[in-house]
């Protein structure tokens, strides 16, 4: 027995109950114990002008039962085309192999709604260890183009796509720009240089014979002798290393350490004059360089899912950047995320995130250009900005740093997991802790327990300010697609359903779904894998690849089929379901 409450368009409304194409293949109920009961009409502008008139397709083969088997022998991005799914009379679904894990352990209530990136570095870069990242919850992995050559980064891609062909996992590829910021070089490849209180060193444009001479740095930006003054102050990190600057002899800076500390191959430098950061020259680098230009061709060949821009200044770069992708990659659909890290980007933050697909609160360098108090609160803003812009955003850096030498956390990064946790981000990301940490599964499995937590805590407690969302789209439809996700979860959360199922091509009505942070998980059935690896950035979504017909009964038949057979859902749950092809809300019990 099923509810449903319908927004009546054009094209649908010839979509009476008598011409609903009949379901295919579906031995397991009669498709007669979905019929749904009208409960409301409206009418409206046109959703899908193709809704009516589409024939229904046929989910794809399937043999996989196992975590381990899950994933089809159809290796291309895309589903067989509709008249291929109609010669098939099996059926197929993929989803996360952790995932169907996580689902068949825990039951689908408890799977957790954060999700998990990780930089991959030294310490993940293997197949062994990329897969113990997998099974351990990893949503998306990130490279981070600052450090490895494009050789190395193209290995981890390629593993990171034989794990999700071979083991069924559907992990996101996220690529970092290096940005055109001031760092250190990489130290002659010595691991990282310890500075005591009082020593002198030198840090220079000029690049050091090897082995590099002691107390020697070489800076990657050639201004830097002249930008620099006597008196200045120059941090590493973001101040986990302090020096003074003392002299200056031709390309070579002198300077004497204030605060020891160890110094990470290509560490950032930011330099300070009478207690304000320094923004001269450099400030005016473009945000993407022309290394990062060839690192960008790279990920558009190599198909990454996500390119995160680093020091983003303006909503320009942002926009430069989708066009170009647009017009490079065939399918246009890698994502761009804007990382917020600088002055720069927290005055112009509204239209940054407006013009993305996300952000990143890239901590670690924020905290090196404005004080260390005042990135809690940048934290919070960007979050509920991203939030009610409708764009996913991670919280990244530090959240574990002790983890990279030591196998358990201290209470105050714990603390400080479940605070982006409670904010409801999208995402936690894993920086040094993963790269090149001692200790990168058990910091991932920090992050994983924490969220499972504290987001069970939050759905008890009910400790929330509710946050009015305001409209996104600017379309008729689009508000009625945000009305109808809005309407949905708060029926979801009044009901106490199980699952709220969302059918959807591009992803969007899903996200709509994910921005209400419902009680329940968001059960995302989209037809391409890489519309299902982006869904992994967005908080609650489970993502699921099938095909599927704009005919939602049959839909709903097939999905039911295939995930009780699986185990994943089992008759009496409650669920509602939405769909960007047809308007509607459905509330019913599985069969
Ligand atoms: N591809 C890589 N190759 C070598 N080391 C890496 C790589 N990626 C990350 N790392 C190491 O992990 C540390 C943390 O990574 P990340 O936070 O992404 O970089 P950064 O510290 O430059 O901001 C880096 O400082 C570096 O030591
Ligand atoms: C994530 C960040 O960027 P990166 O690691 O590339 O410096 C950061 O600065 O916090
Ligand atoms: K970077
Ligand atoms: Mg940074």
């Amino acid at each position: 027995m099923s509810q449903s409450l319908h927004f009546f368009t054009p094209s649908n409304l010839t979509f009476s109950k008598q011409s609903l194409p009949k379901p295919s293949c579906n031995r397991r109920f009669p498709v007669t114990t979905l019929s749904p009961k009208l409960i409301s009409i409206k009418a409206s502008t046109s959703a899908d002008p193709n809704s009516s008139t589409t024939p229904p397709q046929v989910l794809i083969s399937d043999n996989g039962t196992g975590a381990g088997e899950i994933l089809s022998s159809t290796p291309q991005d895309y589903d067989t085309p509709p008249s291929q799914s109609f010669l098939s009379d099996s059926s197929s679904i993929d989803v996360d192999a952790a995932t169907e894990v996580e689902l068949k352990e825990n039951g689908f209530r408890s799977t957790r709604r954060t999700k998990l990136v990780c930089t991959i570095g030294p310490a993940t870069c293997g197949f062994e260890e990329l897969q113990a990242l997998a099974v351990g919850g990893m949503n998306v992995a990130r490279i981070n183009m600052c450090h490895g050559t494009r050789e190395w980064h193209k290995r981890v891609i390629e593993r990171v796509r034989r794990l999700n062909e071979e083991k069924g996992f559907a992990v996101a590829i996220m690529m970092d720009t290096e940005g055109s910021e001031i760092h250190m070089g990489d130290l002659g490849g010595a691991s990282s240089a310890k500075a005591e209180d009082g020593e002198i060193w030198t840090f220079s444009v000029r690049a050091f014979d090897l082995p590099r001479p002691e107390r020697t740095i070489n800076v990657n930006y050639d201004g830097f002798a002249e930008d620099v003054k006597v008196g200045d102050e120059l941090l590493v990190d973001g101040g986990m290393v302090r020096f003074e600057v003392i002299e200056k002899i031709g390309p070579d800076v002198k300077c004497r350490c204030t605060d020891p500390g160890l110094m990470l191959p290509r560490a950032n430098l930011t330099f300070w004059r009478d207690g304000s950061l320094v923004r001269e020259r450099n400030a005016m680098l473009p945000t993407i360089s022309s290394k990062d230009w060839l690192d960008i061709d790279f990920g558009i060949a190599e198909g990454v899912d996500f390119i995160a821009i680093s020091f983003v200044k303006s909503a320009e770069v942002i926009n430069h950047l989708k066009s170009y992708i647009a017009a490079r990659s065939r399918d246009s659909d890698i994502a761009v995320i804007a990382k917020i890290e600088s002055i720069d980007s927290l005055r112009n933050l509204e239209e940054i995130i407006q013009a993305s697909d996300g952000a990143m609160v890239a901590r670690g360098d924020l905290g090196a250009q404005i004080p260390l108090e005042q990135v809690p609160s940048a934290q919070q803003k960007i979050v509920q900005i991203c939030r009610q812009l409708n764009k996913p955003v991670i919280v990244a850096s530090q959240l574990l740093e002790s983890m990279i030498e030591y196998p358990t956390p201290t209470r105050a990064e714990v603390a400080d997991v479940s605070e982006a946790v409670r904010q409801r981000a999208d995402a936690l990301m894993l920086s040094g802790e993963s790269a090149m940490g001692q200790y990168p599964d058990k910091a991932l499995a920090v992050l994983r327990s924490v969220s499972v937590r504290i987001e069970k805590w939050w759905r008890e407690e009910k400790r929330y300010e509710a946050m009015e969302l305001p409209a996104v789209g600017s379309s008729f439809s689009d508000s009625i697609s945000e009305e109808i996700c809005s309407s949905a979860a708060k029926m979801a959360n009044n009901l106490g359903v199980d699952a709220l199922f969302v059918y959807t091509k591009t992803g969007h009505m899903a996200s709509l779904l994910s921005r209400c942070r419902p009680d329940c998980p968001i059960f995302a059935f989209t037809s391409t894998k890489s519309v299902r690896r982006r869904l992994n950035l967005q908080w609650g979504l489970i993502p699921f690849r099938v095909s599927f017909s704009d005919d939602m009964e049959s839909n709903l038949n097939k999905t039911f089929s295939l995930l009780k057979a699986r185990g994943m859902i089992k008759s009496g749950d409650l669920v509602i379901a939405v769909s960007d092809m047809l308007q509607s809300i459905q509330v019913m019990n599985v069969p």
